[in-house]
C-alpha cells in the first residue's frame, strides 16, 4: 500500500488515543519502557501539582481570619494557633510542589539525556534498513521526496513533540482533575462543580478532534507532496531547462505550494474560531463554579477562605484547559507521522524460499514467466521463456515497451513473477539470499547514478573491502584513468551531486569500473552506450569488452549493429520471446529480427 494512499483512506476517521499510544511505543523499540515511565512520571507530576494546589484550601482556611475579624484584633495566641494549623499544609504544599518538579525534571530526562534522539536515530536506521529490504519495484513507485519526508521529517515531527505534548496535556487535564477530587474532601459541592467542567468539554473535544485530525492529515500529505515536487524539480532542472519546460513545471510546483498555503490558512481559520468558542466555554464553566461558590459563601455554607483558594486554582486552570483541545492537534500530527512510518516499515520483503541455495553455474533460464506490474493490471510478460548460456553474451532486442528491462528486473528480483520461474545455474532466484543474488549480478545502466563523494569512493562502493590498488586496476581497465588524472584533486575529487561534474561517457566508465571491481559472474548492460557520442562510445565499448570476458552477459540494445557478435539474440515483443538465435541464423530465418535489421540498415544508408 502506498504511504499517501493509506493516509487518504484514513482521512475521515479519528484515531483513538490508545492507537497513537501503541504506535508511539512500538516506534520507541527498546526505549518503550523508559518512555512509558517518563510519560507516567509526567502524569504523576501533574497529579501532585493538582494536590499541591488543593492544599491551598486548608492553608487559606487556617491563615485567613473569619470574615469580620481584622488581623490587628486577632489575639497573638490565636495567631499562633492559626500558624500551627497552617504549617502542615504549607509543608504539604511545598513538598508536593517540589516532588512534582523533581518528577517532571526526571521524566523530561528522556529528552535531555538524548534517549529521544536515540529513538529517532534507531527509527531512521530501521527505515534505512527497510528501504534496503523492501522490493525495489515498490520503492521505485514512491517518490523520493515523499520517502525523504517520512524518513527525516516524520521521524523528527513525532518524536520531538511527544514529551512536550504529554506534559501540556497532563497539566491541562490531570492537574485540575486531581485538584477537583481533593477539593471534594473540603467542600464536595465545589469539588463536584469543578469536576463537572470536564464532561461539558467532552462533546467539544470530539467535534474539534475530528476536524483537527482531517486538517493535520491533509497538511501532512500536502507537505510530503510538496517535498517530492521540490526534489523532482531541482533534480530535473537541467532537463526541464533544455526542454524549455522549466516554467511550466515551475507552475506545477507553485500549484503545490498554493495548495499547501491554502491548507495552512484553512486549518488556521478553522482552528482559531472553535478555539475561541472552547476557551469561552471553559471560562464560562469556571465562572459558574466561582458564582456558585460566591452564593454558598454569601449564604454562609462555605468558608470564604476556601472560596479564595478555589479562585486561585480556577485562575491557574483556565488557560491550560482552554488550549487543551488545540494541543491534541499535535497528537494528530504525531499519529499521521507514526502511521506513515509504520506503513513504510510494514512493506514485506520478497519471500525467501528455503533451503537457501547458492548457484555454482551461471547459465540463466526464464521459464513460462507471467508478470504484471500491478495486480490485476496488464500482463507485461506473458509465457516468457528463454535460456541464456553461461560465459557468453545474450542480447535482448525488440520494440520499445516490449518487456526487455522487465525481464532483467525479474532476474535481479526487484519483484517476483506471478507465474513461472527465473533460475540461475538451475537454482530458482527465490531460493537465493538477497545479498548473494546481489553479489552475483553487476548492472550498467544507461543512467548512471553517482554519489556526491570522491571518485575513489564511488568506484569502491561496488566492493567496500577492495584495496586502493584494486580500485585503480578496475578504473584502468574501464578506461577511466585519463579523465580521473585530469580532475583537480585526481582520485580524491568529489564528483558532485549525482555525478553532475562528469560527462555521460565518463560516468558510464565509472559505472563499468564498479562492475569490474565487483567481479560478479553475471553482467546486465542496459543500453550503456545509447546516449554517447562516437568518441565516448568507443572508450566505453573498450571498457565493456574487458568487463564481459568470461561472464554471462545480458545486453539490452536498440542499435543492432552493437550486438551482431552476441552468441544469442532474443527478440522480445509484447512480453514474449519471439525469436532466438545468432545474428546470421536470425537473418536467414527472415523473421522479426531480419525485418528490424533491414530497417536499421536502411535508416543508416539514408543518414549516410
Ligand atoms: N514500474 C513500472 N510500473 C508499471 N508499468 C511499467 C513499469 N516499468 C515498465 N512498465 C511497463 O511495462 C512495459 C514493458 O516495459 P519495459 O521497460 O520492460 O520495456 P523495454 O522493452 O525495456 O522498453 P525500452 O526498450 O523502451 O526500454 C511497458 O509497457 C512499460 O510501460
Amino acid at each position: 500500500m502506498n504511504v499517501t494512499e493509506s493516509v487518504d483512506t484514513a482521512a475521515e476517521s479519528v484515531t483513538p488515543l490508545r492507537q497513537t499510544w501503541q504506535r508511539l511505543m512500538r516506534s520507541a523499540g527498546p526505549h518503550a519502557a523508559a518512555l512509558r515511565r517518563s510519560i507516567a512520571g509526567l502524569g504523576l507530576a501533574a497529579a501532585l501539582q493538582g494536590l499541591a494546589l488543593a492544599c491551598m484550601a486548608p492553608l487559606f482556611v487556617a491563615l485567613l481570619p473569619e470574615a469580620g475579624d481584622m488581623p490587628s484584633r486577632v489575639a497573638s495566641s490565636a495567631a499562633d494557633a492559626r500558624w500551627r494549623q497552617a504549617l502542615p499544609w504549607l509543608w504539604a504544599l511545598t513538598a508536593l510542589g517540589l516532588a512534582a518538579h523533581v518528577l517532571r525534571w526526571r521524566a523530561q530526562g528522556f529528552d535531555y539525556t538524548g534517549q529521544m534522539a536515540e529513538v529517532g536515530h534507531r527509527l531512521r536506521l530501521r527505515l534505512g534498513e527497510q528501504l534496503r529490504r523492501m522490493p525495489l519495484l515498490q520503492l521505485q513507485d514512491k517518490r523520493t521526496g515523499e520517502v525523504n519526508a517520512v524518513v527525516l521529517g516524520n521521524v523528527d515531527e513525532h518524536l520531538n513533540h511527544a514529551l512536550i505534548v504529554f506534559n501540556l496535556l497532563a497539566q491541562a487535564v490531570i492537574t485540575p482533575l486531581a485538584a477537583g477530587l481533593a477539593l471534594l474532601a473540603w467542600d464536595w459541592r465545589l469539588g463536584l462543580a469543578m469536576l463537572l467542567v470536564f464532561p461539558a468539554l467532552a462533546p467539544l473535544y470530539r467535534w474539534r478532534r475530528r476536524a483537527y485530525a482531517r486538517g493535520m492529515r491533509a497538511l501532512a500529505q500536502a507537505n510530503a507532496r510538496c517535498s517530492g515536487d521540490v526534489l523532482e524539480y531541482t533534480q530535473g532542472l537541467p532537463v526541464l531547462r533544455a526542454a524549455r519546460s522549466a516554467g511550466a513545471r515551475a507552475a506545477h510546483l507553485q500549484q503545490s505550494f498554493a495548495r499547501l498555503e491554502q491548507l495552512q490558512a484553512e486549518s488556521q481559520r478553522k482552528g482559531s474560531q472553535p478555539n475561541v468558542l472552547i476557551a469561552s466555554v471553559v471560562e464560562v464553566g469556571l465562572l459558574l463554579v466561582m458564582a456558585a461558590g460566591v452564593s454558598w459563601a454569601v449564604q454562609g455554607s462555605l468558608n470564604v477562605a476556601v472560596l479564595a483558594a478555589v479562585a486561585v486554582m480556577l485562575a491557574r486552570f483556565a488557560e491550560p484547559l482552554s488550549s487543551f483541545i488545540s494541543f491534541t492537534s499535535t497528537l494528530d500530527l504525531m499519529e499521521t507521522a507514526l502511521e506513515r512510518i509504520e506503513t513504510l516499515l510494514a512493506v514485506p520483503p520478497l519471500p525467501q524460499l528455503s533451503p537457501g541455495q547458492t548457484p555454482l553455474r551461471f547459465d540463466i533460464a526464464f521459464e513460462g514467466i507471467d508478470f504484471a506490474y500491478a495486480s490485476g493490471g496488464p500482463k507485461v510478460l506473458s509465457g516468457f521463456s528463454a535460456t541464456l548460456p553461461a560465459h557468453s553474451m545474450t542480447a535482448f532486442v525488440g520494440p520499445s515497451g516490449g518487456g526487455k528491462t522487465t525481464v532483467t528486473r525479474l532476474l535481479m528480483r526487484h519483484a517476483d513473477a506471478q507465474a513461472g520461474s527465473v533460475r540461475i545455474g538451475g537454482v530458482d532466484v527465490r531460493h537465493i539470499a538477497p545479498e548473494t543474488l546481489n553479489r552475483l549480478i553487476s548492472v550498467v545502466f544507461q543512467d548512471v547514478y553517482l554519489f556526491d563523494d570522491t571518485v575513489l569512493a564511488n568506484i569502491r562502493m561496488a566492493r567496500p573491502e577492495a584495496s586502493d590498488e584494486e580500485v585503480r586496476q578496475a578504473a584502468r581497465a574501464a578506461q577511466c584513468l585519463d579523465f580521473i588524472e585530469r580532475l583537480p584533486q585526481g582520485w580524491h575529487t568529489r564528483i558532485g551531486e549525482a555525478g553532475g561534474r562528469l560527462s555521460g561517457g565518463e560516468r558510464q566508465r565509472i559505472s563499468i569500473a564498479r562492475a569490474l571491481l565487483k567481479n560478479a559472474p553475471i553482467v546486465v548492460l542496459d543500453e550503456p552506450t545509447a546516449a554517447l557520442d562516437t568518441e565516448s562510445e568507443c572508450a566505453v565499448q573498450r571498457a565493456i569488452e574487458t568487463l564481459v570476458q568470461e561472464r554471462t552477459v545480458i545486453v539490452i540494445a536498440h542499435r543492432l549493429s552493437t550486438i551482431v557478435g552476441a552468441r544469442q539474440i532474443i527478440v522480445i515483443d509484447q512480453g514474449r520471446a519471439l525469436e532466438a538465435g545468432a545474428h546470421e541464423e536470425l537473418l536467414q530465418k527472415n523473421g522479426r529480427y531480419a525485418a528490424l535489421w533491414r530497417a536499421q540498415q536502411q535508416a543508416k544508408q539514408w543518414r549516410a
